[in-house]
């Protein structure tokens, strides 16, 4: 039977943890309180104001080689010790443990996977879970089955298995109840609702370091204290990661740049979070007080070797080592230094997976960049060129990935390794590399948009593309199933060409267009390009999907929400004199919602594409050259043979837009303009409000392609009427778009 001691071990602590006070959506997000700081050398506490909500700053030098000799002061705030606690150091029981908050952070209950997978109560999924993690050292080992077996805890599975297999349990007597608590704590830590930067990247980064802790070159050299603090470093590296990144941080003067006065921002916060567990969950307890501060000092160590701006500064060292042969495993500071490497290479190990993991960490990481593009844009910030899903594609993210950040890396560390490992992965990271160029040509030369078995496109000067989706999830086309294509509102061609299945659907269906009715004020957008990329990573399919932005995107998360979570002006440019008021005084933390949950709605147009050869790429492509006469010929003369052309084929819709819109806003100087809000030239939508009680005024940031709102959205005022029209007749579209405008101007 499969089923072995560890997992009944698990199930025995699950069982417990449940049982054990949870502080489940409690919202508190503050630093673990320190009771008492035993243990740390150095550490001086000082008494804040006396008030009642007294709070006690715990200020500890850490011995932090790689901070360039600096030593660092660790902020924890405390509450005092309550009366009967001072016999208990390190252990405080309405902890707080993260400085960030999200209410979305935990995930949904394990037992709604149930509804899903019943199977998961059988003893079966016990046993094929243990035998995924006996397979746990091998490179191309799936995460995501292990997640999915484990229920959504693949973390504590993998990080007690590990600690099994290392030993460590035995070694330093650890209780695996306060051991599973540790773990548990780490996982809840991690926000779920990140698409990237959640708890099972932080398992796949733990599984890559057991991956590299396994290579002769390394695991003999070890002690156990540096296993443990592998495991825990690589667990806890990007703990409470609020999935923007520090520039963002940055820009919205978030509290954590100023406490970590812009530097390492995330990775500081990180390691502090991943000692708050271990104070928590009473592990540090366990450990003896010789040994813990080696233990802290190497998590911290090693967490900030992860922060991706020091590469260079890490692969030049690596390289000089590897060179002059220099690297003398013996010593504790070398063999710290190649765990710091390994861990950065694990890090960013997801390009060098198997192609179909590969491809799921992509999107996801993608999908990441791409929501914090879209806060950007919604907070009037510059959108951060990676960021923006309206000019970078998934491919051309993962070949500059590729080639500037993984590969010099990796290519280092396989000097050093030189193992079949190593050429295995070298050998994943080249076919990954030549998968995704061939991705990246694809899309260069095709617009395409998928709709689980058609494809519809229309070229010439208005480049449009059919989207369809249930707009389900907004409030204001509650069961309203709106397809869109064609439209022609700037008299541009209206040519559609499509599949023939998909014309046959379109001779079935009427599409319905929410009308926008507006008394007087509402103002029409200027410079609007109303093409959004969206990348459907649930297929794991890689592509990009090209779908219009969407106007209920915009009106159901209206600015309001977003913006007072962060510090920021409505026009505020990117804050470059954070560092200027980094006194003492800014190190004072104050309680902030600092990670709102992302309120974007998108809309998938896909649930079952995945990249193969039925799909209509070729049609797509053999009708771009069939029509390119059709297409602007500065377009087809800008480089039409990279990114760019894909992209300025997008400039040019929003060219022509302009035009549009220049001409109806004539009357206007501010460039705006009242009358029929049309979203550039393909947005045949018209909004009906009610009263005047709050107009919004959609004007264009020309930093970016997309719409800002700048002013309140009430919802309630307006109202939708619904016309049919058949979509597969374009005249009679365009006759019903000019008399829209006609009746509304
Ligand atoms: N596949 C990927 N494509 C692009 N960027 C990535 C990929 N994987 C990791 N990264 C980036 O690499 C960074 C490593 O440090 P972070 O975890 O802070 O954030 C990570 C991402 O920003």
């Amino acid at each position: 039977m499969l089923k072995c001691s560890i997992c009944s071990i698990i199930s025995r602590a699950i069982r417990r943890a449940m049982c054990m006070n949870s502080r489940r959506n409690s919202g508190e997000t503050v630093y673990q309180e320190l009771q008492n700081p035993n243990g740390f050398e150095n550490v001086t506490t000082i008494p804040l104001k006396s008030d009642t909500h007294s709070t006690t700053v715990a200020e500890i030098d850490v011995d932090e080689s790689n901070t360039n000799g600096k030593h660092e002061n660790i902020f924890l705030f405390a509450k005092p010790p309550r009366k009967n606690q001072h016999h208990q150091p390190y252990k405080q029981m309405n902890g707080r443990r993260f400085l960030t908050l999200h209410k979305k952070r935990r995930k949904k209950l394990t037992t709604s996977n149930l509804l899903t997978f019943p199977a998961l109560l059988d003893d079966a999924y016990n046993g094929q879970v243990q035998c995924l993690l006996n397979d746990a050292a091998n490179w191309k080992f799936n995460v995501f089955t292990l997640d999915l077996l484990s229920g959504g805890h693949s973390l504590p599975v993998l990080c007690v298995h590990l600690f099994n297999v290392y030993g460590l349990i035995d070694f330093f007597r650890l209780d695996i109840v306060r051991l599973w608590k540790l773990f548990k704590l780490i996982e809840d830590g991690y926000h779920s609702t990140n698409p990237y930067h959640n708890s099972i990247h932080a398992t796949d980064v733990t599984q890559a370091m057991h991956c590299f802790l396994q290579e002769k070159k390394i695991i003999k050299y070890l002690e156990p204290i540096e296993i443990m603090a592998s495991i825990i470093g690589s667990v806890s590296h990007d703990l409470d990661h609020p999935g923007v990144n520090q520039p963002f941080l940055i820009a919205t003067s978030n509290h954590l740049a100023q406490l970590y006065d812009n530097t390492s921002v995330l990775e500081n916060h990180h390691w502090r979070s991943a000692i708050s567990c271990l104070l928590e969950s009473g592990i540090a307890d366990q450990i003896n007080s010789d040994i813990r501060p080696l233990l802290h000092n190497q998590i911290c160590s090693l967490i900030l070797a992860t922060d991706i701006t020091r590469q260079g500064e890490f692969i030049l060292k690596l390289h000089e080592y590897t060179v002059n042969n220099s690297l003398n495993m013996k010593e504790l500071s070398h063999r710290h230094f190649v765990l710091q490497m390994a861990l950065k290479c694990a890090d960013i190990s997801n390009p060098c997976r198997p192609w179909d993991i590969c491809q799921i960490w992509s999107n996801k990481v993608c999908e990441e960049f791409f929501q914090q593009g879209d806060i950007e844009r919604k907070l009037n910030l510059p959108v951060t060129t990676l960021c923006d899903r309206y000019s970078n594609t998934i491919p051309k993210i993962q070949m500059d990935f590729f080639k500037y950040v993984v590969t010099p890396l990796y290519m280092e560390w396989h000097l050093f390794l030189n193992t079949i490992l190593s050429n295995n992965i070298m050998h994943l990271l080249n076919t990954n590399r030549l998968k995704w160029e061939e991705l990246a040509d694809q899309l260069n030369t095709k617009l395409m948009i998928v709709d689980d078995e058609n494809i519809s496109i229309k070229s010439a000067k208005s480049i449009r593309l059919k989207r369809k989706y249930s707009l389900q999830n907004s409030n204001l086309f509650k069961n309203t199933k709106v397809e869109l294509f064609g439209g022609g509102g700037n008299g541009g061609n209206n040519d559609l060409i499509m599949t023939n299945s998909f014309k046959m659907k379109l001779n079935r269906k009427r599409g319905s267009l929410p009308i926008i009715k507006n008394s007087s004020t509402i103002t029409s957008p200027t410079n609007h390009d109303t093409s959004l990329l969206l990348s459907d990573y649930k297929d794991g399919g890689g592509l990009l999907y090209f779908i219009d932005d969407d106007i209920d995107n915009v009106l159901c998360c209206p600015l309001h929400e977003a913006q007072p979570m962060f510090i920021t002006n409505d026009t505020a440019p990117l804050r470059n004199d954070m560092n200027m008021n980094s006194t003492t005084n800014s190190k004072y933390l104050c309680r902030q919602q600092t990670f709102p949950p992302i309120q974007l709605q998108q809309k998938y147009i896909s649930k079952n594409f995945s990249h193969n050869p039925q799909n209509p790429l070729n049609s797509v492509s053999s009708f771009l050259k069939k029509h390119r006469n059709n297409i602007s010929p500065s377009l087809i003369s800008l480089n039409e043979e990279k990114h760019s052309y894909y992209h300025q084929i997008l400039m040019t819709t929003t060219n022509n837009t302009n035009c549009n819109n220049n001409i109806n806003n004539s009357s206007n100087s501010n460039n705006k303009t009242t009358g029929m809000f049309s979203l550039g030239a393909f947005k045949p939508r018209k909004l009906k409000v009610k009263s005047q009680k709050e107009n919004f005024i959609v004007s264009n940031d020309r930093r970016s392609s997309a719409p800002i709102i700048t002013s309140k959205i009430v919802q309630s005022n307006i109202f939708f009427r619904r016309k049919s029209i058949p979509f597969d007749d374009c005249n009679k579209s365009k006759e019903f778009l000019n008399d829209s405008i006609h009746l509304h101007n």
